[in-house]
């Protein structure tokens, strides 16, 4: 399938400081309006935010490939645990360019202090600082576009806590640059299990989106913005309204590429719910509740590994399979 590399997915400018960014003013409610249409449309955006500044992006970015550099092996592999998606993982052959760490609830800065313990012997208070820093701002960040989602759709309080109380898995990247002249996978084509993500990249394209007809669109980002996406649940939750968006990363030209991803997990025992006021007639429910942990298990078990990764959620909640098997049935490639 072709690449459109003219199409833009749309680009919202949060303004620091601005009007814009509190709750209940014009420009509040106009950014509410373009974030609901971007999430129903196109499943993702590119947002503008100064508020988190080039110098903690280029800190950050810095001690990654100092991580990726001189941290042996051994060390990288015990970044496990049992939650799927959340450990490291290394190029596991020589066909994979991708190499990435997970740290749980990065924005407590014990779990960033844990993380770097394991990697450096002196605990490395530079990286936890720094770190914990970008992944609070970032999931600030996430909790404004949520309070836009939540107030686009006219919904009450009671859903602003349920997001406030989630956690953000930190996912730090690379990607190896391919061979010369040679463009090549560096993440499969798939929808994000967790609610949302926010994605910050270092200088170095390589996302890309499926746009409608199936084309890839490629992804080009400054460095004051991050691109954010629906996940899964988050297209649950609005009752099939809000689109997740299938992506991929592509890798071409002789540099590495480095991104950093803060995904948005439910804490324990959370369930996915559609709120009342998003259903009716031209509306009816399209997907039971479900325990969020139970979907990302299902989703990473051996059982679903023959389904295309956009098609597992209806498999897993779907009313009905008919919605699930004529909208959503497209091969992986
Ligand atoms: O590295 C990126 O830009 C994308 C990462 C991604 O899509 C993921 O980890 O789910
Ligand atoms: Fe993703």
């Amino acid at each position: 399938m072709g690449i459109d590399a003219e199409f833009q997915v749309p680009v919202i400018e949060f303004r620091t400081g601005s009007p814009d960014l509190e709750r209940g003013t014009e420009g509040w409610h106009q950014n509410c309006k373009r974030v609901r249409e971007a999430c129903e449309m196109y499943g993702c955006f590119q947002v503008v935010y100064e508020k988190i500044s080039r110098r903690v992006r280029e800190e950050t970015f810095a001690l990654l490939k100092d991580l990726v550099e001189e941290v042996p092996l051994e060390r990288k592999q015990m970044n496990a645990n049992p939650k799927p998606y959340h450990s490291y993982f290394g190029p596991c052959s020589q066909d994979s360019l991708y190499e990435g760490f997970g740290i749980e609830d990065a924005s407590n800065y014990d779990s960033v202090k844990s993380f770097a313990h394991i990697m450096w012997p002196d605990g490395h208070p530079y990286f936890c600082e720094t770190v914990n820093t970008i992944v609070k701002q970032m999931e600030e960040l996430n909790n404004i576009i949520w309070l836009m989602i939540i107030d686009s759709y006219g919904l009450g309080e009671k859903w602003e806590t349920v997001m406030m109380n989630s956690k953000t898995l930190l996912r730090m990247m690379k990607y190896m640059s391919p061979s010369s002249g040679e463009y090549r996978r560096g993440l499969h084509a798939h929808t994000d299990k967790p609610v949302s993500t926010i994605i910050c990249e270092d200088q170095i394209p390589g996302l890309e989106i499926e746009g409608k007809d199936g084309q890839w669109i490629k992804l080009s980002s400054s460095s004051t913005s991050f691109v954010f996406l629906v996940g899964d649940p988050l297209m649950v939750w609005s009752n099939g309204r809000m689109k997740a968006v299938k992506h991929r990363v592509m890798m071409n030209g002789d540099k590495d590429r480095y991104s950093i991803a803060a995904f948005t997990i439910p804490v324990e025992g959370t369930i996915i719910k559609i709120p009342e006021e998003l259903i009716d007639e031209q509306h009816p429910r399209l997907f039971k509740d479900f325990d969020f942990m139970d979907f990302l298990l299902f989703s990473f078990s051996e059982q679903v590994k023959l389904i295309d990764s956009a098609d597992q959620i209806y498999t897993f909640a779907s009313l009905s399979p008919l919605f699930s098997d004529q909208n959503h049935a497209h091969i992986d490639n």
